[in-house]
């Protein structure tokens, strides 16, 4: 099977350059218009596309991204591999502005998107245990390594549903109560709606600032967000671009069985599906759903 690797571009991110046959396309999905078109291509013989989550020009906000059209678009193209990119806030001193970390968990606070491509007529529950691809993690580690990026392997991501920043006291709470490493506004329900679609998901998590908790640093200001950030688009387009090197154009089936896991998870009988959800599953379930 051939990779195809999907990137999903954070703030900061808009764009990628040097693909082959670059061309910006529009992709409709039964859940709606994804956040942008998806610019598709080629990058030293391996497929790529990349969304920017926010749209180009940062119109989406955390809570309005359209996170199920993107997944749907996404594995409508035939993508195998989702990267996601993104800033975020540290709660660990030693994981600094600057540092890119490789998430390995989350903790889901969002409380106003929709969660899943599931529902009233066809009902699955998949495991997000483990939310993340190993291999295709292990691929984002190598690949900052090699790019000279300060990255971190693993670590714990809260979702927050924003936009605004966290009060003081729930900085604290996720840090010392909850163990959460990094915080960000997007990655869920982003992760749990490739898992339905079967993607491997890896999440690059860049930091931008040390959220309020830290003593030194004060309150989380946005203008220094986008400093910083401006520093890490380019190291997160350098890794990006390591990636189909270290992939390769064929693949065989995801060693973790990310590619497997609605298997088992369709609780509705047949005789008792809702047609209409069904068909709104094509390409998301179709695997399964037939
Ligand atoms: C620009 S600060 C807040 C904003 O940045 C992050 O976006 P993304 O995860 O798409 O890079 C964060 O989650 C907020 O949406
Ligand atoms: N401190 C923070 N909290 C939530 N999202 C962020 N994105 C970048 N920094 C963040």
């Amino acid at each position: 099977m051939d990779t195809y690797i999907g990137v999903i571009g954070g703030s900061g991110i808009y764009e990628i350059d040097g693909l082959e046959n670059a061309e910006w396309v529009t992709v409709d999905t039964p859940w709606g218009a994804p956040s942008d078109q998806i610019l598709t291509g080629v990058y030293e013989g391996v497929k790529m596309a990349f969304l920017p989550r926010h749209g180009r020009g940062h119109v989406h906000s955390p809570t309005t991204v359209p996170y199920r059209a993107n997944i749907d678009a996404l594995k409508r193209l035939g993508v195998t591999d989702v990267i996601s990119v993104s800033a975020c806030g540290s709660f660990r001193e030693e994981m600094a502005p600057g540092d890119f970390v490789v998430v390995d968990q989350f903790i889901d606070r969002t409380f106003a998107r929709e969660k899943s491509f599931f529902g009233t007529g066809c009902v699955a529950h998949v495991s997000v245990a483990h939310p993340t691809c190993p291999r295709l993690s292990d691929a984002c580690f190598t690949a900052a390594t090699d790019a000279g990026i300060k990255v971190h392997k693993g670590g714990t991501y809260l979702a927050m549903e924003g936009p605004q920043f966290s009060t003081l006291a729930e900085s604290k709470m996720y840090r010392e109560s909850w163990g959460a490493d990094v915080i960000g506004m997007t990655n869920m329900p982003e992760a749990k709606l490739a898992r339905e679609a079967e993607l491997c998901y890896a999440s690059v998590a860049m930091i931008t600032d040390y959220d309020s908790w830290h003593p030194d640093h004060g309150e989380v200001d946005v203008t220094e967000i986008i400093k910083t950030l401006i520093g890490n688009a380019d190291k997160g387009r350098a890794l990006v671009k390591r990636l189909p090197a270290l992939l390769g154009a064929e693949r065989d089936d995801c060693p973790h069985g990310c590619d497997k896991a609605l298997e088992f998870a369709i609780l509705t009988a047949p005789e008792k599906r809702d047609p209409d959800l069904v068909a709104k599953l094509d390409a998301v379930a179709g695997r399964v759903l037939g």
